[in-house]
């Protein structure tokens, strides 16, 4: 028996992807990975280098040797890069206004691809997985796929409400009209692929969501 379940779940910044594939995960007993925490990471890594922004070679080259320790479990998510955990360190709003350039080397998404392919398969497939690009390039074969939008208003008063009084409006309108505009030239997470199911999550509380992604999944 295939006993494999492997739910993509895409959308743009703040639409809520990481707590309702966590709360996904965790009612279905599956283990979680956060793609964009490894360009955060990849992000950290190039910051500390001090490499220009346009040496995309050497940038990419430092990508292509570091390595990358992603913790699936979906009520502890963890990440490192050189043996150091940068958990904490890759949600700095300094990381979140310059991983687009990491985002947008193809090259880079490349190398990142292959290793979130490998999670999967380690993961026997039982994995949720979340992103700009796992319904159309990462994993277009998953058992699910989502799109998970929201209104940008919704998404720039969720994240302030999130920050509270640490909320920089500037910087939060930036981290996700100007990051989405950026991260949009190399992946499509705008309208729904073929195939890919579309939820608008604008009006939907957290529950609301996970419930209508879990009623997507096939009955065996
Ligand atoms: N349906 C919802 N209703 C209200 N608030 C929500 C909902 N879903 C998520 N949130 C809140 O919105 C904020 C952003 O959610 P989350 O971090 O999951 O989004 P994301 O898409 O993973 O963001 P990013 O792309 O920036 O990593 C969080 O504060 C979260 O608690
Ligand atoms: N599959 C992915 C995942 C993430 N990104 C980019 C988009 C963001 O600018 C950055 C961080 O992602 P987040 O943690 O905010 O979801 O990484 C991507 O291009 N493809």
């Amino acid at each position: 028996m295939n006993d494999s379940l492997l739910i993509a779940i895409d959308g743009p910044s703040g639409s809520g992807k990481s707590s309702t594939s966590r709360g996904v995960a965790e009612r279905l007993h599956l283990a979680y990975l956060d793609t964009g925490s490894v360009y955060r990471a990849a992000a950290v890594a190039w910051l500390e280098s001090g490499l220009p922004a346009s040496e995309t070679q050497a940038i990419t080259e430092l990508v292509a040797e570091s390595v990358f320790e992603v913790g699936t479990d979906p009520t502890a998510p963890t990440i490192a890069v050189n043996g150091r955990d940068v958990t904490d360190e890759i949600r700095d709003p300094g990381v979140a206004s310059q991983v687009s350039t990491i985002a947008t080397i193809q090259a880079i998404r490349d190398i990142v691809t292959e290793q979130f392919r490998q999670t999967i398969d380690a993961h026997d497939r039982r994995i949720v997985v979340e992103g700009r690009d796992i319904t159309t390039v990462v994993a277009p074969d998953a058992d699910v796929r989502v799109l998970l939008v929201a209104d940008p208003t919704a998404r720039i008063a969720r994240r302030q409400a999130e920050l509270g009084a640490r909320a920089d409006s500037d910087a939060v309108v930036d981290q996700i009209v100007r990051r989405d505009r950026d991260d949009s030239t190399v992946s499509q997470f705008e309208t729904p692929a073929e195939g890919v199911t579309l939820v608008d999550s604008t009006h939907l509380s957290l529950d609301e969501v996970i419930d209508a992604v879990v009623a997507l999944v096939p009955q065996r």
